[in-house]
């Protein structure tokens, strides 16, 4: 089997438990991703999804197992590997400009002044920020702005992985829907991998070509991978009407609420645990069944 861009293997986490001992978080998790692709992934609280992230932007260190990112095993933070947060992580005392700028110099080196500043206020742009705006420090901006920041300045700099922990959690509905469209704008035009996490089904549906889906903890799994058989480009409000949406839907409400328990604390005794793939297509369903009949001929 050919690896594939980003290949998690065999990666066990485990912590003191405060009592002398030690709780596993998960065990033999093994998981690939695909160039380009955009992944979520699910789970209830406490599963490990921010440790699994932690570890892929190399800000924490696995009990075991490796990561690899192009066949090469990550070890620190990389400018090759960009992270965006709920709580924005921006610089309080630079405007929202030189938030910017301040990676894209530092990623392009070679750059002349004007063009690290061209590209950061194209990628400003992307997301809808010009204007006064861009000359605010973080503290004179709305939540929605300051997220709006994080997501430009992580694709300003082209990672090459982009790692995303519930970036729109402090957000309201509608800011929320906005910048959820202008992540899948930015990120379309570019063959960069996002890997995010988030707590909200329909965001992962609409935003995702796969989703992960983890059981609880401890000793969690990265138990299936759904494919999100809805083709782009996706619309909030007509993407609901696709004969796939509510059986993908009704699969992750079904595993959140039921199996992520039942398939709970499962050792991993030595085996490495892969996500089983699950493909829901209803329309294959429905083009056999306005398949012609064939033809009787005596
Ligand atoms: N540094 C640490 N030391 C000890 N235990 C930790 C540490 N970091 C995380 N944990 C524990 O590991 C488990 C997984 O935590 P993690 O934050 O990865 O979960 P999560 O799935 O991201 O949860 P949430 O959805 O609530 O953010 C939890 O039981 C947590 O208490």
């Amino acid at each position: 089997m050919a690896s594939s861009f980003l290949s998690i293997e065999q990666l066990t986490q485990r912590y003191p438990d405060g009592k002398g001992g030690e709780f596993t978080v998960f065990e033999n998790a093994s998981f690939g991703i695909e160039k380009g692709e955009f992944v979520c992934i699910l789970g209830h609280s406490g599963c490990g999804k921010s440790t699994i992230m932690n570890i892929l932007a190399g800000l924490a260190e696995p009990t075991a197992g490796v990561i690899k990112m192009d066949g090469q095993a990550i070890s620190g933070p990389s400018l090759d590997r960009g992270v965006v947060f709920q709580n924005y992580s921006l610089l309080p005392w630079l405007t929202t400009l030189k938030n910017v700028t301040f990676g894209v110099a530092a990623r392009f080196p070679k750059w002349t002044k004007q063009q690290v500043t061209d590209h950061s206020i194209a990628f400003l742009e992307k997301v809808g920020l010009s204007g006064d705006a861009i000359h605010r420090k973080p503290s004179q901006l709305s939540g929605g702005m300051r997220q709006r920041v994080s997501i430009a300045r992580a694709f300003a700099n082209e990672p090459k992985l982009l790692l995303l922990d519930e970036p729109f959690g402090a957000l309201d509905a509608l800011t929320r829907g906005t910048i959820q469209d202008e992540l899948i704008k930015v990120w379309s035009g570019t063959d960069q991998t996002v890997f995010m996490i988030t707590h909200d089904i329909d965001e992962a549906i609409l935003l995702a070509d796969r989703i992960l889906l983890m059981t609880n903890g401890p000793m969690a799994r990265v138990a299936e991978s759904v494919e999100i058989t809805i083709p782009r480009p996706r619309n909030r409000t007509q993407i609901v009407q696709h004969p796939n949406y509510y059986a993908i839907r009704n699969h992750l409400v079904q595993f959140l609420g039921e199996r992520s328990v039942k398939l709970a604390a499962q050792p991993a005794d030595g085996m490495i645990h892969r996500p089983e793939t699950v493909r829901i297509d209803k329309t294959e369903e429905r083009a056999a069944d306005k398949a012609p009949l064939r033809a009787i001929t005596s």
